[in-house]
């Protein structure tokens, strides 16, 4: 294996199995017992080979909600991106046991060109026909693939509204309904909630709990303090300002045991 395939996350290559015992305080239903999707080995995020943060060691499991919190500009957008194959690590291996189409990345809407000349529908659009390059702008989609996407997240209302006309909140929920089409089988969401009211954060949060359980669907979705979205979380992985990451999981009873701090 070459030094360069060494720093691509490996899709859908066989993981060896998590031989780490179970505690018998989980229930059954935990995602501990879920097969791992994806596993992080001595992972160092960053720049221009400078690590940001890490070295980070875990598994990730079907089903899991997991939060990643800390302070502004230790790199958690910069974790997702590398998980994702965005950006190369700096060290360490990651092996997804998932096709690659199967993950949607739901970036910052700052991240956004503000003079997107796109309707909702349009922008919709782009999250079908994944995969088919430049063929894909030949294929006009038809309403009832997308409307049922916008109508869970509550924006069925805003299909024809130009998309840089929305408020940041409302974009959120855009890029939010476009990443459910095609059902994947993860979410990685950077602050969905970050310009939202109150109100429209906790039906977020609602929302991504009963879409995650009733599809199986597995998220990671950076949000800074939101005590709704702890709550929702089975496990929480906190970045200090160091760039040393600390992960917890959301069972009481099972925080001092080894097993289960990453
Ligand atoms: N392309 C880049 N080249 C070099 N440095 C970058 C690049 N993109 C981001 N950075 C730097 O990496 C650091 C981490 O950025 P990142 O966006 O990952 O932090 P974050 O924890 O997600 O912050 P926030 O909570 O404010 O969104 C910042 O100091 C940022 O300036």
């Amino acid at each position: 294996m070459s030094a360069d395939s060494r720093l691509r996350p490996n899709f859908e290559q066989p993981s060896p199995a998590d031989h780490a015992p179970i505690p018998p305080c989980l229930p059954r239903d935990h995602p501990s017992r879920q097969p791992t999707l994806l596993k992080v080995q001595n992972l160092a995020c960053g720049y221009h080979g400078r690590t940001l943060l890490g070295p980070l060691d875990f598994h990730l499991h079907q089903g899991t909600f997991m939060l990643i919190e800390g302070p502004n500009g230790v790199g958690k957008s910069t974790l997702l991106k590398t998980l994702i194959g965005l950006l190369p690590p700096v060290a360490g291996r990651i092996d997804w046991s998932l096709p690659a189409d199967a993950l949607r990345f739901v970036p910052q809407t700052r991240t956004l060109d503000p003079m997107l000349p796109a309707t909702v529908f349009d922008v919709m659009a782009t999250g079908l026909h994944r995969g088919r390059g430049l063929k894909a702008l030949r294929i006009r989609p038809r309403h009832q693939e997308i409307d049922p996407a916008l109508e869970m997240v509550g924006v069925g209302h805003l299909c024809h509204h130009l998309f840089r006309e929305l408020s940041e909140g409302q974009k959120q929920l855009i890029l939010l309904a476009r990443a459910l089409l095609g059902q994947p089988r993860l979410l990685l969401l950077d602050e969905p909630s970050a310009s939202m009211d109150p109100e429209r954060e906790a039906a977020t949060i609602e929302l991504l709990q009963k879409i995650q359980q009733q599809l199986d669907m597995t998220v990671m979705m950076i949000a800074h303090g939101s005590e709704l979205a702890r709550s929702a979380s089975n496990r929480i992985m906190r970045v200090d300002r160091t760039g040393q990451i600390q992960i917890e999981e959301c069972l009481k009873d099972c925080l001092d045991d080894p097993h289960h701090t990453h």
